[in-house]
């Protein structure tokens, strides 16, 4: 990992009906076709926002008002490094144009999956489309209604993917448990995750959440496309392997040191953004994490944090 790191800085331009602006790369160049975020290199002593500002200025013509990080991915291509560093555009002046003569497209945001774009993009468009909190259940203690009501006032503060992992609780009481969470996240349109056996899972509609050592365990994607499946990762094997079952997320860590785990230190910001540079899976930081470390997630590669104290019970 000793070659340098380009920095490209490129903008999430927004129209009126909320259509991302994509801008597809040109034959001549780098992955040719590809759909991208208009942007570019930096160049030598240029601010971040300075370059968005003279790239979008030569590739389409527009002036622009840079607002807002909203992720920077490190990414690893075959023959170089690279920090996608992606800003949101609050305003601009002028009509785009395609003034290096590539194609423009303006995608409404549920459809970006539709376009070919670049690896460093994928977590990308995540952060776009799905939520930035990804909560872990805490197992219910004596009684399962306070755990309930729990739920849903996580639900009511919008927490909207949600992984049930309910360690030490005996089989049928998870069962039970996994009935009542599927219909409480139904109700409010939240993806449930279930952290235990993949048929139980497939039989209440809600999607699978592996653990690292079942992960390694699998040849093949063990729920039907559409079936949402995320994996626990620890190192870059695993990150490999949950993209070969095609994962739709991870989450890695610990970042940082856990109730959860006591004593274990955390693998720290460097060493995630070096796992995260080798896929282009979307990810959630997790170990130790609460809300307020979103911003720092992000500017490590990850879309969000995912945790179980912060996230379950906050403040
Ligand atoms: N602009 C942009 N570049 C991206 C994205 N995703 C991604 O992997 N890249 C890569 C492609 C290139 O290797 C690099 C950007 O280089 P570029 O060729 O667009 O640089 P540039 O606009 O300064 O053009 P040039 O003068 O170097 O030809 O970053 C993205 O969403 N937008
Ligand atoms: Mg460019």
């Amino acid at each position: 990992m000793s070659e340098r790191v380009i920095e490209v800085v490129a903008g999430v331009i927004t129209d009126k009906r909320g259509r991302i602006l994509l801008s597809r790369r040109t034959p001549n160049r780098d992955m040719p076709g590809l759909w991208e975020f208009p942007g570019g290199k930096r160049e030598a002593g240029e601010t971040p926002e300075a370059a968005l500002i003279r790239e979008l200025d030569e590739e389409l013509g527009i002036r622009v008002t840079v607002g807002p990080p909203l992720m920077a991915v490190p990414q690893r291509y075959p023959t170089k490094r690279l920090r996608l560093d992606v800003r949101h555009v609050t305003h601009w002046d002028g009509v785009p144009k395609g003034r290096e003569g590539q194609a423009l497209a303006w995608v409404a945001p549920e459809k970006l999956g539709r376009y070919s774009m670049p690896p460093a993009d994928l977590p990308v468009v995540a952060a776009l489309q799905t939520p930035d909190r990804y909560l872990v259940t805490p197992p219910p203690g004596d009684a399962d209604a306070p755990w309930l009501q729990a739920l849903d006032d996580a639900l009511r503060r919008g927490i909207r993917r949600i992984q049930l992992r309910l360690p030490g609780i005996a089989d049928a009481r998870q069962h039970a448990l996994l009935q009542q969470a599927a219909v409480r996240c139904r109700r409010r349109d939240a993806q449930l995750l279930f952290n235990g056996p993949v048929e139980a899972a497939l039989a209440a509609g809600v999607g699978v959440h592996l653990k690292a050592s079942v992960l390694q365990t699998l040849a093949e994607r063990p729920v039907p496309e559409g079936t949402p499946l995320a994996a626990s990762c620890h190192t870059a094997d695993d990150l490999s392997h949950a993209a070969r079952l095609g994962c739709d997320f991870v989450v890695l860590g610990p970042v940082a040191e856990t109730a959860s785990h006591p004593g274990a230190p955390g693998i720290g910001w460097t060493a995630f953004a070096h796992l995260r540079e080798t896929t282009a899976l979307p990810i959630y930081a997790i170990g130790g994490m609460s809300p307020d470390d979103i911003p720092e997630a992000r500017r490590h590669g990850a879309q969000g944090i995912a945790a179980i104290r912060s996230l379950w019970s906050p403040g």
